[in-house]
């Protein structure tokens, strides 16, 4: 099976709320919402892959970005690895780039059931407050 390598950002202002966007209804884990971000490609690292994605899907040039961990998951098309990244600094202001939906909440509001699978364990340890 396919391993996709996805770089993610969870973009967060000062005021503790994180920028999300909501996938194509045409896409796999079709109308989840999600950290803005996408396939590393050959020849990029993470960060580099993240700072690309950002900018092609919310319009931001990301100037600082922190390692916050990885999720693997085993979906029945394909497997996939994310590297998420905590975005708190950036120029310009995001927005959905791509026709996307989009919103910001509060971290604390963040609800599991809305993401991919693969989400579940990042999401609750923002909600907890952990990060
Ligand atoms: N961007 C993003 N992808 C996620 C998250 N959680 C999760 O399981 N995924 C999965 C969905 C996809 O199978 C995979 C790749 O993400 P993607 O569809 O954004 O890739 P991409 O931006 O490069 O898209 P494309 O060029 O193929 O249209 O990662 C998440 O929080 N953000
Ligand atoms: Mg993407």
């Amino acid at each position: 099976m396919k391993n996709l390598q996805v770089a993610v950002g969870i973009i967060r202002n000062t005021k503790k709320e994180i920028f999300l966007t909501q996938r194509a209804s045409t896409s796999h884990m079709a109308n989840k919402w999600e950290f803005p971000g996408g396939k590393i490609e050959a020849g990029e690292t993470a960060l580099e892959g993240l700072i690309r994605e950002l900018m092609e899907e919310t319009g931001i040039t990301v100037t600082e970005a922190q390692p916050i961990g990885t999720a693997s998951h085993t979906y029945q098309e394909v497997s996939v690895t994310l590297y998420f990244y905590l975005v708190e600094q950036w120029a310009g202001e995001p927005w959905g780039k791509e026709g996307q939906p989009q919103r910001w909440i509060a971290q604390t509001d963040l609800k599991a059931d809305e993401f991919p699978p693969a989400n579940i364990e990042m999401v609750k340890r923002l909600v907890k407050g952990e990060l």
